[in-house]
């Protein structure tokens, strides 16, 4: 139970030796703490004993207390009213999760109402369908699935994300942890994979599972702002486990699948080479059947690969055959095989993703652990790419509205030349180009993930290849567009690392690793008119 103070109380604690002040009604003893405060003892000690909220709104954003609320609160004042809101900037204000109705609730369908508002309600800080505006796409389950994992977000992950990227690690519990809510099984880029898990997501019957559901979940882990842990926790997962979900052999998936999917193990895709990024056909990592015929003999570098270092198994790109895309072919690789060695390589930025160089040297991996045919692996490569593509979009985006949000709170509070930086019209313009590429490239990624769902693989990777493709280099252009703006806005407190620009900071270093993987913009940009103009060639194109 919290204690209860009055104002005097808290006067009474106002020297060096005794250190007490109120924020927002609670009242802090920051005796002990005064000695390690990075902004020093002595402007705590000038408002010992008072009232300090405003100050502390001014130097601090909400992750602070997050943080330090449970060692350093002692109680609240006896004038704190019962159920007040903290005071700006306020957090997203709470909804009790919907239940979950029985029978499928209407999403796609124009009957659709507009679903109950949620979140902070900043304009264009979370998708137009939380701010209470009308979409097709959504109904109750997505809405559920929105508040548990927010919860969860805010809760277990935000307030330690920063501290995570600076020891380069997420702690692996949290994995787990991912498994035990069975969001694993919900990632794969198609139905939900229930019976390979023992835990469902809770707010979501498996049998309603879809796609809009896996954007709500990868968007709301994004909100962390902080590229590392998101791929930490579904990089790797997400492009290493399709491959094996959609065309391993059904002995190897059921030996391996339900271990994946419940966090206790760990996959990876493995194609980039030192020598081979976006140019897969050409990989040289080589693999050679055994004279028996029962493995296969691999040695060769993987290079970049998301979460290797963590990882019991890579599904990994091999040569088994002549040059050019018909000689390669995908393996699952373990780690338990023996002849594997991985290493952290130090990047820009996604720090606690663990990138990962990799040696395979006289690897013997049974055939059976060949995932589609020998040779054809390039079709299961390029199968998975619109999926992976799908994630970096979301992912872009969300960091985009996190850069926008940022921006916009900190405009309301910062004041220069006498004025709210709101109220510069400069500052303004930078929010609004932010704003409408958002919106805009949001809007696409809704339409191509309802097409996605509505068409089968083969259809949607020929007919939706081109505009996933283009709206890739859209979204980390964005990225890069709001990251530096908030930055401008910001100024120096997004160029040091930590406190209140500490994710533009944080951001600002991950934009390359989305503008470079899963395909680079000049070659998405590329790919984008170049097949869409081969599928609508063949779809009767008049010219
Ligand atoms: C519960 C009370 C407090 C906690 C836990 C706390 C914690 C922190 C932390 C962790 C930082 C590092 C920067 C960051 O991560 O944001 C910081 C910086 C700072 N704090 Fe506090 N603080 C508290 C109260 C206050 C108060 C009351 C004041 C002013 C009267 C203050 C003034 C500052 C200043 C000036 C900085 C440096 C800001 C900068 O680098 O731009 N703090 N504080």
């Amino acid at each position: 139970m919290s204690k209860i103070f009055t104002q005097s109380d808290v006067a009474a604690h106002s020297k060096p030796d005794s250190l007490w002040i109120v924020i927002d009604g609670d009242v802090y003893d920051l005796t002990k703490f005064q000695d390690e405060h990075p902004g020093g003892k002595k402007i705590l000690q000038k408002v010992a004993g008072k009232d300090a909220s405003k100050q502390f709104w001014k130097y601090h954003n909400e992750a602070i207390l997050k943080k330090y609320q449970k060692q350093l609160q002692i109680g609240s004042l006896d004038t704190k009213p019962k159920a007040e809101e903290p005071p700006a900037p306020a957090p997203a204000p709470k909804k009790e999760a919907p239940k979950p109705k029985a029978a499928a609730a209407p999403a796609h369908g124009e009957e659709a109402e507009a679903l109950d508002p949620f979140g902070s309600l900043i304009p264009f800080s979370d998708p137009s369908w939380y701010q209470g505006y009308h979409s097709p796409y959504y109904n109750e389950t997505h809405a559920a699935l929105r508040a548990e994992v927010r919860e969860w977000i805010e809760k277990e992950i935000e307030p330690f994300v920063t501290e995570w990227d600076e020891k380069k690690q997420v702690p692996p519990e949290i994995y787990k942890e991912m498994g035990r809510r069975g969001y694993l099984a919900g990632l794969l880029g198609t139905k939900y994979q229930k019976d390979y898990v023992k835990n469902h997501v809770k707010s979501v019957p498996p049998e309603q599972w879809d796609l809009f559901h896996e954007l709500v979940l990868t968007d709301e882990l994004s909100r962390t702002g902080s590229g590392g842990f998101v791929w930490n926790v579904i990089g790797g997962f997400g492009i290493g486990c399709p491959p094996l979900v959609k065309f391993g052999k059904k002995s190897l998936v059921d030996r391996i699948l339900p271990g994946i999917l419940s966090g206790e193990k760990r996959i990876c895709l493995a194609i980039t080479e030192p020598d081979a990024g976006s140019d897969v056909a050409n990989i040289t990592c080589e693999a050679k059947l055994s004279e028996d015929g029962k493995y296969y003999i691999v040695n060769g570098e993987k290079k970049w690969i998301t979460n290797g270092i963590w990882c019991d198994y890579f599904t990994t790109a091999v040569r088994t055959g002549g040059p050019g895309m018909d000689g390669v072919s995908l393996l699952l690789i373990e780690r338990d095989f023996g002849g594997v060695s991985t290493r952290r390589m130090d990047c820009q930025g996604v720090w606690s993703s663990g990138t990962t160089y990799i040696t395979f040297e006289d690897v013997k991996v049974p055939v059976e652990n060949l995932i589609g045919k020998e040779n054809k692996g390039f079709r299961v490569i390029m199968t998975n790419f619109n999926h992976e593509r799908i994630g970096i979009i979301i992912q872009c985006l969300r960091f985009s509205r996190v850069c926008f949000e940022e921006a916009v709170k900190y405009a309301n509070k910062r004041r220069t030349f006498g004025k709210k930086l709101i109220d510069h019209p400069v500052i303004r313009l930078k929010l609004a180009h932010m704003a409408r590429q958002i919106e805009a490239s949001y809007n696409w990624l809704e339409n191509i993930i309802y097409q996605c769902q509505k068409m089968g693989e083969t259809e949607a990777m020929l007919r939706l290849g081109g505009a996933i493709a283009g709206l890739k280099a859209q979204a980390t252009v964005t990225f890069e567009f709001c990251a530096r703006e908030a930055s401008q806005i910001f100024g120096g407190l997004s160029y040091s690392r930590g406190g209140q620009g500490g994710k533009i900071e944080r951001l600002y270093r991950d934009v390359r690793a989305y503008a470079i993987p899963g395909g680079s913009e000049e070659i998405m940009l590329d790919l984008s008119i170049r097949q869409s103009m081969r599928v609508h060639k063949m779809i009767g194109m008049k010219l």
